[in-house]
Formats: structure tokens, C-alpha cells, sequence
């Protein structure tokens, strides 16, 4: 079944595109790579998906049902995010982000504790559960917004480089995280510049230029392609 429908999309800042008619369709259990080089247009896309990009041509659905324009509460339920700059509110602490963001896919209260402790203490963060974001380093802020999207079971996972300024132990612990969810039936849409580091958790590939598709398919065949594009 189709999970996410993303139909000629444009963004457009001023008089520049940033997104030129980009369409394309998630299976539900599908995870998709979205590479590119610097300034391709991978973050906006994200963002526009999120809907915190506004975009200025074309619908986004989420199971075929779910219209981001007409339908954006139920829209935004399916979908939990990490952007690649953690965005925290300065006035919560960690633990009250983590509250709130259970709160807001209403979660059940015991299962949103259980989790809590679980990810807080995979990710080494005890100790720091009462901290406001400017007494948290960068990779422990990474660490409460990555908490914050494992919470709830959106069927959709949107993530702007995983692995971003995470250290090696939270990169594998991540990574196990990750696999599980996928086990679990969740879908994830995630960009980076080291494909290596996810070819065994992506399935398809998008490859972005200049805001246009400029190849798509099945992972297997990205190291072809990329060869081809590198000898031209
Ligand atoms: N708010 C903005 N205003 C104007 N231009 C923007 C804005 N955000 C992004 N851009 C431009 O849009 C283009 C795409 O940027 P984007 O951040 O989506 O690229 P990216 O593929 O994610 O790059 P990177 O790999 O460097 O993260 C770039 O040319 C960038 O300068």
C-alpha cells in the first residue's frame, strides 16, 4: 500500500526554484535514501514533506487519504522528523520535550515512561533529563530530538543525516533502533552523503539535482549510477 505520495512539488523562494516538480511514491516498509550534492534541495524537500518549508505548486499525501492542505492534523500524526539542527524549545527541558511529544501522538501514559527510560538510557542521557537545550552539548541535543521521533510509532520516519553528530556508541545504538522500527513495519525517508553508512537499512534511492530527480530506483543499482554520472 502506498504510504507516501509526494506530486509534482514545487518551492520556489523569490524568484529561484529550490524544488522544480518533484513527484515520487513510498510503499508502506520502504526505506528511501535521498542523496545529492550540497544544495541539491534534500533539506527542503524534507522540510516541504514536514510542512515546515512551505511549498509554492503540488499536493503531499500520506495514505493516499491524507492531503498535507486539507487534512494537516491527521497528516502530521503519521509522521515523526529529525532535522539535521535539532529544534528544541529553549522553555522545556528533556525530559518535558519528551512529554510533550508523547503527548501530542497521544500516547498511552505507562508506554510513554517505558520508552522514555528505555531510549534515555540507550542513548546515555540520564543525569541530564532536566536540562533547558543551551546546557545540553550539540550531540546531547541531537539525542533528545532523535528520543523524541523514536516515541511515538509513526508509520513514517523523516531523517535530515542520521548519525549527525552522534557519538559512536549512539551511532550503533541508532542504527539497532532504526532496524527495529523497520522490523516493525515503519517507513523511513531520510537524506545523507554517506550512502555507505545506510546502504543496509535503505532499500530505493532519490538522487537530487539542483532541486530536479535526476535518477531514481532500487539501492543496488546506485553504485552504477553513480559511476556512469561520475564519468560524464
Ligand atoms: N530559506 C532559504 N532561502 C533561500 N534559499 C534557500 C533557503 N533554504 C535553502 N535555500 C537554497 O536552496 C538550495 C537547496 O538547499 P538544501 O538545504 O535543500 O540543500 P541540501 O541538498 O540539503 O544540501 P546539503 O547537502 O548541503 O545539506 C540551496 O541552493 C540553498 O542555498
Amino acid at each position: 500500500m502506498k504510504l507516501l505520495d509526494v506530486i509534482n512539488v514545487d518551492v520556489k523562494i523569490k524568484s529561484s526554484k529550490l524544488l522544480d516538480n518533484i513527484s515520487f511514491t513510498m510503499e508502506e516498509g520502504s526505506v528511501l535514501a535521498l542523496v545529492g550534492h550540497n544544495g541539491a534541495g534534500k533539506s527542503t524537500l524534507m522540510k516541504a514533506i514536514m510542512g515546515v518549508h512551505e511549498k509554492t505548486a503540488g499536493e503531499i499525501m500520506m495514505k493516499e487519504k491524507y492531503n498535507q492542505d486539507t487534512n494537516f492534523l491527521e497528516y502530521k500524526q503519521l509522521i515523526a522528523f529529525i532535522l539535521e539542527e535539532p529544534l528544541l524549545m529553549s522553555e522545556l527541558t528533556a525530559m518535558q520535550h519528551f512529554q510533550l511529544y508523547g503527548k501530542s501522538y497521544q500516547m498511552e501514559e505507562a508506554e510513554l515512561k517505558k520508552r522514555i527510560n528505555r531510549y534515555v538510557e540507550g542513548f546515555e542521557l540520564q543525569g541530564k533529563l532536566d536540562e533547558y537545550p543551551e546546557s545540553l552539548s550539540k550531540g546531547m541535543r541531537q539525542k533528545v530530538q532523535t528520543i523524541c521521533a523514536m516515541l511515538p510509532d509513526a508509520p513514517l520516519l523523516l531523517i535530515d543525516e542520521p548519525f549527525m553528530g552522534l557519538d559512536i556508541y549512539a551511532v550503533d545504538y541508532f542504527e539497532a533502533i532504526l532496524k527495529e522500527k523497520i522490523a516493525n513495519g515503519t517507513s523511513i525517508l531520510l537524506t545523507t552523503h554517506q550512502l555507505d553508512r545506510v546502504k543496509n537499512i535503505a532499500n530505493q534511492f532519490i538522487m537530487l539535482q539542483e532541486g530536479k530527480v535526476l535518477h531514481s530506483g532500487p539501492i543496488a543499482d546506485f553504485e552504477t549510477i553513480k559511476r556512469r554520472s561520475d564519468n560524464q
